[in-house]
């Protein structure tokens, strides 16, 4: 017999994963994605449907106590027997959808059956931007709940998080579920309290922190026996998530690829005085070194090397005004010089970071989000404090870590869903065993895109930006501009205003009015810039007349390191079934072309300059843009599987010493 109730007091989570063979991982990749691609043929896709259909036209036909005493069974059925027959999956869908139909006026498209059922087991539903899988994800969640697992659906950001436990809290009550929202912010008191909970809403980064805490508080003790015998004896540590059992992640590339490569570290602070003079004196010595003379600077990882010159100047330079002991070696005088001029001219004030209430806050380029707990390790964050007068934070010492990549393994039962996965299957395979389910669109889509544009300077783009904008508001219809950084959707702001467009700006600066920007981004005429936070999750809302007049129409400024994100922002509009459109207009002075030999920018400048947005030259140096950008993406690729590596390796050696369990 089947049992799926867990006993959360023993921390489930899995323990036994390691790191294969690269012949094995190759096959067990191959392996996952075959049984994705067999798990829900068209056949079996299309009997489910009619199935939960069928079900749901006799729970109509049933009294509320009639419809108590099926809830009843199907739990118990739940619980004894798993997600493995359809027949009962289909029922559990039909009462969920049944509650949505009633509570929300929403009923659970065939689409998002199929992706809900996907997700039960344990796979990525890859279903287009704006098809409702915030809704889909209710049908997982609920029937993993009634079969008595612990649920977190995981996305993001606190806004998208929240925004969906209020919308969907009384649907999970009226199926006897509890459910809570566990924010970045909460009190230990209010997660220990929200946490139990049948399903939990929060965002990647809460969870992940929270288990490093857990596993902090307790310990050698996060072993399931130890456990069972420190509740039986009554010594039960404080934990906050009693185990790792089913995640449905939303956005699942953002968070199993974006993310990856960000390890998560608590830590605590360890204040010196002698190293706030040394970072000082760092910044001093490196702020006396010349662009060009004593060091260059790679694009576009703008990593500072010392040339010859310099590496002569600095020991004079060193003896002459510098203090602290750490001055006396060359290795690391060298050491400590390049990585103050990474943080003198590498990292950049409101686009990798902003200064907010006297500190240095980092903003997340993928989500375009600050992330006030973050820091750059390695003294580069106290460097950066010095370099922009604030008070310098104390150095930290290390109490506990992890990655994306080790964490989202531990879950029993693991699934995500998004719309933009295509080229990072392989990655999900390899590092998650997850495969990818493509699910159709409910309705074809009607967004369309329009030729790209690409200019010699930023100054031509910021120009066919203005104009691009004015023409669309005019129509009466909405336009969104995404920008990469909030440098840049600063200028663009200045700019419209000059040309007297009303705007409206979403960026980390602004981020308490998110939810008010969100909601007027639809209206006619409205103009919103804004960074990634309007990317992944974002639902502008249309009315009828913006619809008439074609919908939303998003521009995006320049393209990211991944391609996905752009896709992301361009999925903004033309949900749904909605009509929209989108277009790229960049310009070859962006980060990406900046990594092209500098003879060829200048030849592909010339012609830009000349010849308009059309013609060949135009045409190669868009497909150039591209490639610049499809080799970072492959970059990042390759050290995200260095850095799991390394996890892994780490892993063994710290257990070796006991600081993991
Ligand atoms: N079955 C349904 N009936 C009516 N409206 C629905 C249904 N499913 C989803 N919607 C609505 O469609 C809109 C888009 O949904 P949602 O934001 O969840 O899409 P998404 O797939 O998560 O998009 P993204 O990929 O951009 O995050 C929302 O306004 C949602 O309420």
């Amino acid at each position: 017999m089947f049992s799926l109730t867990l006993h959360a007091d023993t921390y489930p989570q899995r323990r036994d994963w390691r790191d294969l063979p690269w012949l094995d991982r190759i096959g067990e990749g191959l392996r996952v994605r075959l049984a994705a691609r067999l798990a829900l043929r068209v056949g079996r896709r299309e009997a489910l449907v009619a199935r939960v259909d069928a079900e749901e036209a006799g729970l109509a036909a049933l009294d509320d106590s009639a419809r108590a005493a099926v809830l009843a069974e199907l739990r118990r059925q739940l619980r004894r027997d798993g997600f493995a027959d359809d027949a009962l999956v289909a029922r559990a869908f039909a009462v969920v959808r049944m509650a949505s139909r009633t509570l929300l006026g929403k009923a659970h498209f065939g689409t998002q059956i199929q992706g809900a059922w996907v997700l039960l087991h344990g796979n990525v539903a890859e279903m287009n931007t704006g098809e409702g899988k915030s809704l889909m994800a209710t049908l997982a969640a609920a029937t993993a709940a009634l079969a008595g697992m612990k649920v977190h659906v995981v996305t993001v950001n606190d806004y998208l998080a929240g925004r969906d436990r209020d919308e969907f809290g009384p649907l999970y009550a009226a199926l006897g579920l509890s459910c809570a929202f566990v924010g970045e912010s909460a009190t230990p008191e209010e997660k220990s309290a929200a946490y139990p909970a049948d399903i939990v809403y929060c965002s990647n980064k809460t969870i992940v922190f929270d288990y490093l805490r857990d596993r902090l508080a307790l310990l050698d003790r996060m072993q399931p026996l130890r456990l069972a015998l420190d509740a039986m004896l009554g010594q039960r540590r404080r934990q906050l998530l009693h185990g790792l059992q089913f995640a449905i992640v939303d956005e699942a590339d953002s968070v199993f690829v974006d993310e990856a490569r960000t390890p998560l570290i608590i830590s605590a602070a360890r204040p010196s005085v002698e190293a706030e003079a040394f970072y000082r004196e760092a910044i001093a010595l490196a702020g006396q070194l010349v662009v060009g003379d004593d060091f260059t600077l790679e694009v576009p990882q703008r990593q500072p090397s010392l040339t010859e010159a310099g590496r002569r100047r600095l020991p004079q330079l060193a003896a002459a005004g510098a203090g602290s002991p750490v001055w006396r070696s060359v290795l690391r005088t060298e050491e400590a010089c390049v990585l103050a001029l990474q943080a003198l001219h590498a990292f950049r004030r409101d686009i990798h970071y902003i200064v907010r209430d006297g500190k240095v806050m980092i903003v997340d380029e993928n989500t375009g989000r600050v992330m006030p707990d973050r820091s750059w390790e390695r003294g580069l964050q106290q460097l950066i404090e010095v370099k922009e007068g604030v008070a310098v934070s104390p150095e930290k010492e290390t109490l506990g870590r992890i990655s994306y990549q080790l964490f989202f393994r531990r879950y029993l039962r693991l699934a995500g869903m998004t719309g933009t996965c295509r080229e990072v299957r392989g990655e999900m395979a390899s590092v998650y065993g997850l495969g990818v389910v493509r699910i159709p669109p409910y309705r074809p889509s009607r967004r369309l895109r329009l030729p790209a544009r690409l200019f010699a300077s930023s100054e031509a783009r910021w120009l066919a930006v203005v104009d691009s904008v004015a023409r669309y508001s005019r129509q009466g219809r909405p336009v969104l501009v995404g920008t990469r950084s909030i440098a840049a959707s600063e200028h663009l702001s200045g700019r419209l205003q000059a040309a007297g467009i009303a705007h409206q700006v979403l960026n980390a600066k602004q981020d308490e009015q998110e939810a008010g920007c969100v909601a007027r981004a639809g209206e006619a005429g409205q103009v919103t810039i804004a960074t990634n936070m309007a990317g992944r999750g974002t639902d502008i809302k249309l009315d009828d007349a913006v619809r008439a007049a074609g919908g939303l129409h998003v521009i995006l400024t320049e393209l990211h390191d991944a391609s996905r994100v752009d896709r992301q922002l361009a999925g903004r509009c033309a949900r749904m079934g909605d009509p929209g459109s989108w277009e790229e207009i960049l310009s070859l002075d962006d980060e990406l072309p900046a990594g092209l030999p500098t003879p060829l920018l200048a030849l592909l400048a010339a012609r830009l300059a000349g010849g308009g947005q059309r013609g060949a030259w135009h045409g190669l140096a868009l497909a150039l843009y591209r490639w610049r950008q499809w080799r970072v993406e492959r970059r990042h690729a390759h050290l995200r599987e260095l850095l799991l590596r390394a996890d892994f390796r780490n892993r063994v050696a710290l257990s070796f010493t006991g600081e993991m369990e």
